[in-house]
């Protein structure tokens, strides 16, 4: 197991306001959000409306020119930004490693700063690369130009969590890599996440993305002004207005199918053996098993090929030509998008699943995917009802307070809460 150590901080910025010299407006104008320990909240917005300036004050890599910021409740306003950093982890597009550093020298480079010592460095390093999927014995020796883009994307991801801080912020990270690679990403870091639980400030261009990503989105418009903060499936079905939703774009169904992953839905068995098993045997299985196929997987559990009756028949007593290559997977954290994509595209409508390791877990199918998606958009047609509701109840309250003379409910500065 990775160590989990430090666990998510809050984040709180209050009136938080950068004016840039010369600047005529400031590039973030009185700011206020809390963020909760442990969630992944976005940025997204505009380009130039100030998402970058808003993160980089959380570390104060850019100082703010008003406003305060507590990490887990403590003032870092004035703190000493190099203290500061232990506590926030940061990574940016293009990795930004160091080019004459290895790897290792690379994600040592905060825990060597604060004084941990080699073997400690080493082991955390060690224990770093595996947690990002990489092989620590082939990488750690490597300098940054001798890895590929979505591999350096890794290692500064590692640096970044190096010293196990609560806090990660992230720039962009995956918008210098190519889409397939940026989706494994994103994978990646939806699986770390499920077992690190820091609290994660994201920054991107991508809606998308930031669906898939954050347990909460900031829509930001000019001057980092927070159009909407609120979880995906809120912004997806209750945009709060045209800005945001201009921002959501077409095809909000679709998108949903972002939001759910592959393990939260039925993932059904389907008769398995593996390349050991004499053929007899799995003869015996597609006989008596009632489906008319069956999953050869190989010596270490991965799924290999689609055996049918008739390709056992063909294949004279060798399974080296039988059955159909397995040729695409999904992991149980891909999103039912990926699922739907792979079920699409393969001519009998399933997909395998698979674990940490590529190992079989199971199987989904387009019976599946089409009841979950109906429940889904039904179950956020109610949500989005009963929100309309109360916020209609709540008005009508305010006007009754306000009718008889009263102030409103304590606390209660108008419906929307942060918006
Ligand atoms: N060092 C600086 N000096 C003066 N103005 C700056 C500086 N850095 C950023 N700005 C301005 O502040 C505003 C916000 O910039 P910022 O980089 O935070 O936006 P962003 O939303 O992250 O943009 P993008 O998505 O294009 O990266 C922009 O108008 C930018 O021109």
């Amino acid at each position: 197991m990775p160590e989990t150590g430090d666990h998510g901080a809050s984040i709180e910025l209050e009136n938080l306001t950068k004016r840039y010299p010369g600047s005529a407006q400031p590039a973030v104008d009185n700011v206020s959000m809390q963020i909760k320990a442990g969630e992944v909240v976005v940025f997204v917005g505009p380009s130039g409306c100030g998402k970058s300036t808003t993160l980089k004050m959380i570390n104060r890599l850019i100082e703010p020119t008003g406003g305060r910021i507590r990490i887990g409740g403590e003032d870092v306003t004035d703190m000493d930004p190099v203290k500061l950093r232990r506590k926030v982890g940061y990574a940016i597009q293009s990795a930004g490693l160091f080019p004459h550093m290895t790897v290792a020298q690379n994600i040592g480079i905060v825990p060597k700063m604060i004084g941990w010592s080699k073997p400690r460095i080493r082991e955390r390093t060690e224990e770093l690369l595996d947690l990002v999927g990489l092989d620590a014995a082939e990488f750690r020796g490597r300098y940054p130009r001798q890895l590929s883009g979505g591999q350096q994307q890794r290692v500064g991801v590692a640096r970044a969590l190096a010293a196990d801080p609560p806090v990660l912020l992230m720039d962009e990270p995956f918008g210098a890599v190519d889409p397939i690679t940026r989706d494994h990403l994103q994978d990646e870091l939806i699986r770390l996440q499920y077992e690190l639980h820091k609290t994660i400030v994201f920054v991107t261009h991508d809606f998308d993305e930031a669906i898939k990503i954050g347990d909460r989105i900031a829509v930001l418009r000019e001057r980092s002004h927070i159009a909407q903060f609120d979880t995906p499936e809120a912004i997806l079905t209750n945009p709060a207005d045209d800005f945001v939703s201009g921002f959501v774009g077409a095809g909000a169904a679709l998108k949903r199918l972002n939001l759910t992953r592959v393990r939260d839905v039925e993932i059904t068995d389907c008769p398995t053996v593996t390349v050991d098993d004499p053929l007899q045997q799995i003869f015996n299985l597609l006989r008596t098993s009632g489906s008319n196929e069956i999953l050869l997987l190989d010596r270490r559990r991965r799924p290999y090929k689609w055996l049918r009756r008739g390709d056992l028949m063909r294949a004279r007593g060798s399974l080296a030509r039988a059955g159909t290559l397995v040729q695409a997977t999904v992991s149980l954290d891909a999103t039912l998008r990926d699922a739907l994509e792979a079920v699409l595209t393969d001519n009998a409508g399933r997909v395998v699943v698979t674990g940490r390791r590529g190992e079989y877990t199971g199987v989904v199918d387009m019976e599946t995917l089409i009841n979950s998606v109906h429940e889904l958009l039904e179950a956020d047609r109610l949500d989005a009802m009963e929100h309309q509701h109360e916020l209609e109840s709540l008005r009508a309250s305010q006007t009754h307070a306000e009718q008889e003379g009263a102030s409103g409910p304590a606390g209660v500065t108008g419906p929307g809460g942060e918006r």
